[in-house]
């Protein structure tokens, strides 16, 4: 079978187009032990009634709900499979309107995609704690450091909490709560995605551990629900946040009307070669054959150059 390699912010995936198949899990398995690059598998198939259904599986093999950064390599590839410059991709809780937007740098490809729905009822993470319907901007009595903490799904379940400059250089904490948080605990019978935010001269900075992956470069329904939470924090005014990741940046547009939120995800989509894959008999026996290395990589990474003195009081 023939995969492409894309990724957003280097939230970096092996992309599919064919029929719904059952063995999606294990092959996203196979394909995360062939190449330790990968977050996930993207899939792109026929909907019935959008311009075409985005399932997205995590390297341990579990589906999730949505993938922001996954919604812009499939809004590129299915834009320009159609040769239009905007669609309605199917995923598996909502149609969402995707476009193609200018360069943000010489030859680095833009989509936008919008992240709905959104709600901060805890039985949508799913999150239990008792006697509580939602929880933001308040430290979780079980913890042992003081962050405020805010849980909202988009619709995947997120856990966001605002940070020190100095928690945020060192990963090791967010690293052990977001382990437990993901293995046998009381809170989250499905995992969560916890994210660590803090503000910057100019927008945010969104470090993530992924449910169903662990740390990576960037999470895009990430940024989107932390540029939420950062608003209603008072951190950044509403409107567009620049966040920051450790793969590069994206810009989130956050607008409020009457306890509804409007969240819109902007950066890159990059293809980064074409690949043929040969099933093996067990995970690690499958062979990952390059069969086109694309040129837009060295264009991404001048835009990162460019943008890199943003983060420098992260070092
Ligand atoms: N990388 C994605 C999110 C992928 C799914 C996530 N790990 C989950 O299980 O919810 C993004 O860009 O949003």
């Amino acid at each position: 079978m023939e995969l492409l390699k894309v990724h957003g912010s280097m939230n970096t995936f092996f992309l599919y187009e064919g029929n719904d198949r059952e063995d999606f899990p294990q092959l996203t398995k196979q394909l995360a032990a062939l190449d330790e690059q990968i977050d996930g598998l993207l899939t792109v198939s026929p909907s019935t009634h959008a311009d075409a259904k985005m399932r997205v599986f995590n390297t341990d093999g579990s589906e999730a709900s949505m993938c922001g950064n996954g919604l812009r390599c499939v809004a590129r590839f299915v834009c320009e499979r159609e040769g239009v410059d905007q669609a309605v991709i199917e995923t598996m809780k909502a149609d969402l309107a995707v476009q193609k937007e200018p360069e943000i740098d010489a030859g680095v490809n833009m989509y936008g995609v919008e992240i709905s729905p959104v709600s901060f009822q805890l039985a949508d993470l799913p999150m239990t704690l008792e006697e509580h319907t939602e929880w933001r901007q308040q430290a979780l009595p079980f913890m042992d450091v003081d962050i405020p903490f805010t849980a909202v799904a988009v619709p995947n379940p997120h856990l966001i909490g605002i940070v020190s400059k100095e928690l945020q250089k060192d990963p090791s904490h967010q690293e052990k709560w977001a382990a437990y948080f993901n293995g046998d605990n009381p809170y989250f019978s499905d995992g969560v995605n916890l994210s660590y935010v803090t503000p910057l001269k100019e927008g945010i900075f969104v470090r993530t551990y992924e449910r169903g992956v662990g740390f990576t470069d960037a999470c895009g329904t990430a940024m989107t629900a932390s540029a939420l939470v950062s608003c209603l924090a008072g951190l950044v005014p509403f409107g567009d946040v620049s966040v920051f990741n450790p793969g590069g940046m994206v810009n989130c547009s956050v607008k409020s009307e009457d306890g509804h939120y409007q969240l819109k995800l902007s950066g890159n989509a990059t293809y980064v070669a074409v690949y043929r894959f040969q099933a093996g008999d067990s995970l690690a026996d499958g062979a990952l054959e390059l069969v086109k290395q694309s040129d837009e990589q060295p264009a991404y990474e001048k835009f990162i150059e460019k943008i890199s003195s943003a983060t420098a009081e992260l070092r």
